[in-house]
């Protein structure tokens, strides 16, 4: 059998990283991991409960007794939080604007890296997110950054808005985008940042057949 090596795909908002993370995982029947999609999770509770998002000791307490789980879904990865589907509600706009402060905190990260660790002990994993190739698989096989301009990443989210018939502002999302990117790379705990053996790829002019086209040949090099 051939060795299943784990592929680390990190890069800022809206970059790319899930789709063509889990096109890749598909092709190669390896299991997709959105680590992005635990920290949504975590917030989304947190917001539930009133918790205050600067508060680490509350909210290292919460994700203490919360489960996320990730599930193969028909339309891609289903999120469960406590055992309850919250795909879609950790999409929204609410969540999206606030997961970096919680995503800051020491503790919370801690405890989600090992989580993530977890899922990826036995190899053949794609896992996407800001700190997976310096941080969570610092010995993935495959580690990909996936950059674009800021421009082309909030186009490529209204567009995604407005095919879902969301409601969406191309200018605001440019800030937010821009924001979220910032609390990310300037954080003092695994900052967002391309690990110093991650392979850059920038995405402004690539379709999304060339981006996992060349993630494909990277690692089916490693797989040999
Ligand atoms: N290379 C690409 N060219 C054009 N659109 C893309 C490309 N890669 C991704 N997209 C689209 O951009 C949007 C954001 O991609 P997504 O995978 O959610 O980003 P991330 O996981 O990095 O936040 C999606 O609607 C997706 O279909
Ligand atoms: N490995 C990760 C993944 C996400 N995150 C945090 O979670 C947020 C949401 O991640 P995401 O991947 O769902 O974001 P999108 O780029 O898909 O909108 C990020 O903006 C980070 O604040 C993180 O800190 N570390």
């Amino acid at each position: 059998m051939n060795k299943r090596i784990s592929i680390a795909i990190d890069g800022p908002a809206a970059a790319g990283k899930s789709t063509v993370a889990k096109i890749v995982a598909e092709k190669l029947t390896y299991v997709y991991i959105d680590t992005g999609a635990m920290y949504r999770a975590l917030t989304y509770k947190a917001l539930q409960k009133g918790a205050r998002l600067d508060s680490e000791a509350h909210l290292i307490d919460i994700l203490n007794d919360t489960s996320i789980e990730l599930q193969p879904g028909e339309k891609g990865q289903k999120v469960l939080l406590d055992g309850v589907e919250v795909t879609n509600d950790i999409r929204s706009s609410e969540v999206t604007n606030q997961v970096s402060y919680v995503a800051v905190h020491e503790l919370v990260r801690k405890e989600m890296v090992k989580r993530q660790q977890e899922f990826a002990v036995d190899g053949g994993v794609v896992m996407d997110g800001r700190d997976i190739g310096t941080h969570v698989l610092p010995n993935a096989e495959v580690k990909v950054f996936l950059l674009a301009s800021v421009e082309e990443r909030a186009q490529r989210r209204h567009t995604e808005n407005i095919q879902k018939g969301f409601p969406s502002d191309l200018e605001k999302l440019k800030e937010e985008i821009a924001a979220r990117d910032k609390i990310d790379s300037e954080r003092e705990v695994a900052p967002l940042k391309k690990a110093d053996d991650a392979v850059e790829i920038d995405t402004t002019s690539l379709t999304i057949v060339d981006v996992v086209g060349k993630i494909m040949d990277l690692a089916l090099e490693r797989i040999g």
